[in-house]
């Protein structure tokens, strides 16, 4: 039988294949994306990553066996130490600080995507805790390989070093890893609680989209 993860991923490849065609990331590629619009995303993504960091933590909590337990801890610290140490050396460079950084005013779409996590978290199962935080991985993991693969798009002096963290080998086989353990969570479960995964898993997916959206369009609270 194919794994499950084959099933969320012809779900999803349409919504995806809309993400990489988003003005965001097809400027990011060419190295045409307004600064602005790269500022505004490193901070939303940093107060986005300390609650996606704490689901992360409670996949250790839920965890049946060692193994998961220590992989989780271990997505945990590379989240707050090499990804958000990314967007702080970024910062660093345009002269945020630490502080305003973690001060960010979380925007609309960052309070619908991190408080979904943070629920599905909080109240769901182990495999759904899979399934919300799997979009994040496999999906940054698709967009910094295809980058990778654009001719001069590690050319740009902003963007290289974002396109070489989701593009990197460490990313990838966190996210391997991601698939792998959904795989094993779905294997035997009857048909209506693959369905609730497929959900989970394609609301992240659609969060995703939006959050490059709201980043393009530097979304703000209406007052
Ligand atoms: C919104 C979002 N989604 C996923 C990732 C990759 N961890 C991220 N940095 N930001």
């Amino acid at each position: 039988m194919n794994p499950f993860s084959d099933r969320l991923y012809r779900s999803a490849q349409e919504l995806w294949a809309k993400s990489h065609e988003h003005p965001f990331l097809t400027e990011l590629r060419d190295g045409t994306l307004d600064p602005e619009r790269f500022i505004y995303y490193l901070k939303q993504d940093y107060v986005y990553l300390i609650d996606y960091a704490k689901v992360f933590a409670m996949g250790s909590l839920k965890a049946r066996d060692l193994e998961t337990m220590a992989k989780f801890a271990e997505l945990l610290h590379s989240t707050l130490n090499v990804e958000m140490e990314l967007h702080r050396q970024y910062a660093a460079r345009f002269g945020i600080s630490r502080d305003e950084l973690e001060q960010t005013l979380a925007s609309p779409t960052t309070v619908a995507y991190t408080k979904y996590l943070l629920d599905t978290a909080a109240q769901g199962s182990l495999p759904e805790v899979a399934a919300v935080l799997l979009p994040c991985m496999w999906s940054y993991r698709e967009i910094g390989t295809a980058c990778m693969k654009v001719p001069g798009a590690l050319d740009h002096p902003l963007y290289r070093e974002w396109i070489l963290m989701y593009g990197s080998e460490e990313f990838g086989a966190l996210t391997d890893w991601c698939i792998a353990l959904m795989d094993r969570l779905a294997e035997g479960l009857p048909e209506r609680e693959l369905a609730q995964l497929e959900e989970r898993f394609m609301v992240a997916s659609k969060l995703e989209y939006m959050f490059w959206d709201m980043a393009y369009r530097l979304e703000a609270w209406p007052v």
